[in-house]
C-alpha cells in the first residue's frame, strides 16, 4: 500500500498543552477514514499539521510523499480542506467565490463553477453568501475543498448544520470520490451517520490514538456482547425464561421478547438453548456493538489506570 499520508510518532504541543502525543497511521488512495474523539482530543491539530499550516513538535508527516511543513510543498494543490467554521466573503455570490478560489488554486474556473451545482447551490448561486443558511455555507465550503479533484480531502466536522437530506448528498458526494481514489479523512462527532460510511475509524483521546481499523475489527477488539432479541409465544409474565444459562444478562422489552447480552463466544450456544426446549421462537434480531458502544468502550479502556 502507498501511504497518501503517513502520520509517524507525531507530538504536537502548544507551550504547555501536549494536542497530540505520539500519533501514527497510513491512509491510503480510496479510503474514507473518519477521525473521533471528544473536544480537545486533537483532531484538528492532526489536520492543520497535514496541511503544512501548523508544524509538528517531533515525528513525520508526509503527504503525497511530501513535508507539508516544507516551503515548497508542491502537493497542496492536490489536498482539499473544508475547516471546521467555514468563513466567506459575505459580500461575494457563491459563484464569484468559487471562481476566487478557483482562480487561487489555478484550476479552471467552469469546472470549479460546476461543483455547485453538485453540492446542490446550483440555484443559489448567483445569492450573496450573507443570505446563505449555515447549511448553504457549509455546502459552499464543500465545493471549495473539492475543487480540483483533490487527491486527499480533509473536511473537519463537514455535516454539522446540514439536515439529514444534505448530509446524505453530501456523504454521496465525497463516497463518489473515494470510489475514484481520494483519500477522505474527515472528523466527526455524528457518530451514528458514520457507522454506515466509514470505512475505517480512527478514535482519539486526549492527544493520543487509542483504536484504529474497521467497525469489525473495532467489534473484535472490543468483545463487547452482541444483543439478541428473542421473540417467544407463551412466554411467561414474570421470572426468567428456563432455557435461559443462568449466568445471562438479560431484560424484557415487552411481553413478548427477551433481549440478551451475549458475549461474542456465547452467541450461538444462546441460539441453540434459545430455540432447543420448544420455545416457540417466533423471531429473532442480532445487535451488534454500534461505532457509539465501541467508543465509549475505547475510551473508558483509554482512561483506565494502568
Ligand atoms: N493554538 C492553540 N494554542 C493553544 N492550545 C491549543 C491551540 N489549538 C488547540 N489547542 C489545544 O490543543 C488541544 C487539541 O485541540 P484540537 O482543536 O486539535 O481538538 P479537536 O479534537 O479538534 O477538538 P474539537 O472537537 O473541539 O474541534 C486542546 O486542548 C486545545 O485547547
Amino acid at each position: 500500500m502507498t501511504a497518501t499520508i503517513h502520520i509517524a510518532d507525531v507530538i504536537k504541543h502548544y507551550n504547555k498543552v501536549e494536542a497530540v502525543r505520539g500519533v501514527s497511521f497510513d491512509l491510503a488512495a480510496g479510503e474514507m477514514v473518519a477521525l473521533i474523539g471528544h473536544n480537545g482530543a486533537g483532531k484538528t491539530t492532526l489536520m492543520k499539521m497535514m496541511l503544512g499550516l501548523i508544524r509538528p513538535t517531533r515525528g513525520t508527516i508526509a503527504v503525497l510523499g511530501e513535508n507539508p511543513a516544507a516551503g515548497e510543498f508542491s502537493s497542496r494543490r492536490q489536498l482539499g480542506y473544508l475547516p471546521e467554521n467555514v468563513a466567506f466573503d459575505a459580500a461575494l455570490s457563491g459563484r464569484e467565490t468559487q471562481t476566487f478560489y478557483a482562480r487561487l488554486k489555478r484550476e479552471p474556473v467552469q469546472e470549479a463553477l460546476a461543483l455547485l451545482d453538485i453540492v446542490g447551490l446550483g440555484d443559489a448561486a448567483k445569492r450573496r453568501v450573507n443570505t446563505y443558511s449555515k447549511g448553504m455555507r457549509q455546502r459552499l465550503g464543500l465545493a471549495q475543498a473539492l475543487i480540483g479533484r483533490p487527491r486527499v480531502l480533509l473536511l473537519d466536522e463537514p455535516t454539522t448544520g446540514l439536515d439529514p437530506e444534505l448530509r446524505q448528498t453530501f456523504y454521496d458526494v465525497i463516497q463518489k470520490l473515494a470510489a475514484e481514489g481520494t483519500t477522505v479523512l474527515l472528523s466527526s462527532h455524528a457518530l451514528t451517520e458514520l457507522e454506515e460510511r466509514a470505512g475505517r475509524v480512527i478514535i482519539m483521546n486526549r492527544g493520543l490514538k487509542v483504536a484504529d481499523g474497521t467497525l469489525e475489527e473495532l467489534r473484535r477488539l472490543a468483545r463487547l456482547p452482541t444483543r439478541i432479541r428473542v421473540k417467544v409465544a407463551n412466554l411467561p409474565p414474570a421470572g426468567r425464561p428456563a432455557w435461559l444459562p443462568a449466568t445471562a444478562s438479560y431484560r424484557r422489552i415487552n411481553g413478548h421478547i427477551v433481549e440478551i447480552d451475549a458475549a461474542p463466544n456465547e452467541k450461538i450456544e444462546l441460539l441453540r438453548s434459545a430455540t432447543a426446549d420448544g420455545t416457540a421462537v417466533q423471531d429473532l434480531e442480532l445487535i451488534p456493538p454500534n461505532l457509539d458502544e465501541l467508543y465509549a468502550h475505547f475510551l473508558r479502556h483509554a482512561e483506565r489506570p494502568q
